[in-house]
């Protein structure tokens, strides 16, 4: 259950000292205690998570007790040193600086995210640090967070609430916000995997003619799920009536949504990002959305994020943009803190965690 935040800073607080829980015992017992291998948790994770972490007696805890501000550069730094293990979030960059900084004892690193691109990924491989991450357990949230954006985006629903709140609504018309319907369309999906296949699913019942996708190869198996067509790059940017972004961001994908896609695209057509804000050239979509070359944007994902106010892209009627919360749902943050838990506390044991990357 999701518990008061006086309730979490109280669980926290017995949970991150060693000689508080083993208030009263003997010294041997707190000298025990004391060789626990060390984690530091870079965020307030959800209780489930901490909970996890705290029965398992396993393991000494520290974290940065707030979910509002990252953990200072400077204070991770500092906190990580000789510790065990480290769970950490999207918002921390665990590169070699970090890792240094570290030092040799840190074997685990568990991060409460399915993305990884703040991870160095060589560094960790190089050092043999194992990496535990929490793939499948946002699926479901994000793939309806999703399908809520394309349709929030295609419909016009934010313009419509806007005019309708501040007596832009006169009389019915026969054209005033119309927008794109699923009906009928092709859905391309930029990167095929379950989240791809979970918003194909979602999707399906609005009557879409097809799907297709492409990828660095076919994906045969997970296609068929969806009955979708595997084409060249080119060809999605073509024929998509939306196109959904399920990418992970890598060297090889940054920017790979820029002018050369949008120039493809209809001018009917709705682009959807919630992978990451990196695999597009804002500029270019920004381009393409003001001068018409594409219909409509909606953004979970940006760069940088926040996205600064100002930002021309807010500037926009037909760009949606969110703030980085498709896995933002009560059940899915919890399991995935679970996961992340889960995974670290293997990792220290040296078993096989539930989701581990493979470096
Ligand atoms: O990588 C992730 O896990 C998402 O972007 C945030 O939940």
């Amino acid at each position: 259950m999701w518990c008061s935040r006086m309730a979490l800073r109280r669980l926290q607080q017995v949970a991150v000292t060693p000689l508080n829980m083993a208030g009263g015992l003997t010294s041997k017992v707190q000298r025990e205690m004391s060789t626990l291998p060390r984690v530091y948790i870079t965020r307030q994770i959800p209780p489930e998570g901490l909970k996890i972490l705290r029965e398992s007696g396993q393991v000494q805890f520290e974290l940065w007790d707030s979910d509002d501000v990252p953990v200072p550069r400077k204070e991770l730094l500092q906190k990580v040193k000789g510790v065990d293990g480290l769970v950490c979030v999207l918002t921390e960059k665990i590169d070699t600086e970090l890792l240094d900084a570290a030092g040799p004892n840190l074997k685990v690193l568990s991060t409460m995210s399915v993305g990884f691109d703040h991870l160095s990924l060589e560094e960790l491989k190089k050092r043999g640090i194992r990496v535990g991450y929490t793939p499948d357990v946002l699926t479901d949230s994000v793939a309806e967070l999703t399908v809520a954006l394309l349709l929030t985006t295609s419909r016009r629903l934010i313009e419509a609430t806007h005019e309708a709140k501040t007596g832009g609504w006169g009389t019915w018309r026969t054209l005033w916000l119309c927008g794109h319907e699923l009906a009928g369309s092709t859905v391309g999906i930029l990167g095929l995997g379950r989240i791809g296949v979970a918003i194909a699913e979602r999707l399906a019942p609005f009557k879409v003619k097809k799907f297709i996708y492409a990828d660095v190869a076919p994906r045969p198996e997970l296609a068929s799920v969806i009955n979708a067509e595997y084409v060249s790059f080119d060809e999605l940017a073509k024929q998509s009536d939306f196109l959904s972004v399920c990418c992970a961001l890598t060297p090889e994908t940054k920017e790979i949504c820029n002018k050369d896609l949008f120039s493809k695209m209809k001018n009917t057509s709705i682009f959807i990002n919630t992978s990451r804000g990196g695999v597009v050239n804002q500029e270019d979509l920004y381009e393409a959305l003001s001068t018409g070359q594409i219909a409509g944007a909606g953004l979970d994902v940006t760069v940088p994020e926040p996205l600064p106010t100002s930002h021309p892209l807010f500037t926009l009627k037909n760009c949606v943009i969110l703030p980085h919360i498709a896995s933002a749902s009560y059940a899915t943050r919890n399991n995935m803190s679970a996961l992340a838990a889960n995974n670290l506390l293997l990792g220290l044991r040296g078993e096989p965690m539930i989701k581990e990357l493979k470096l």
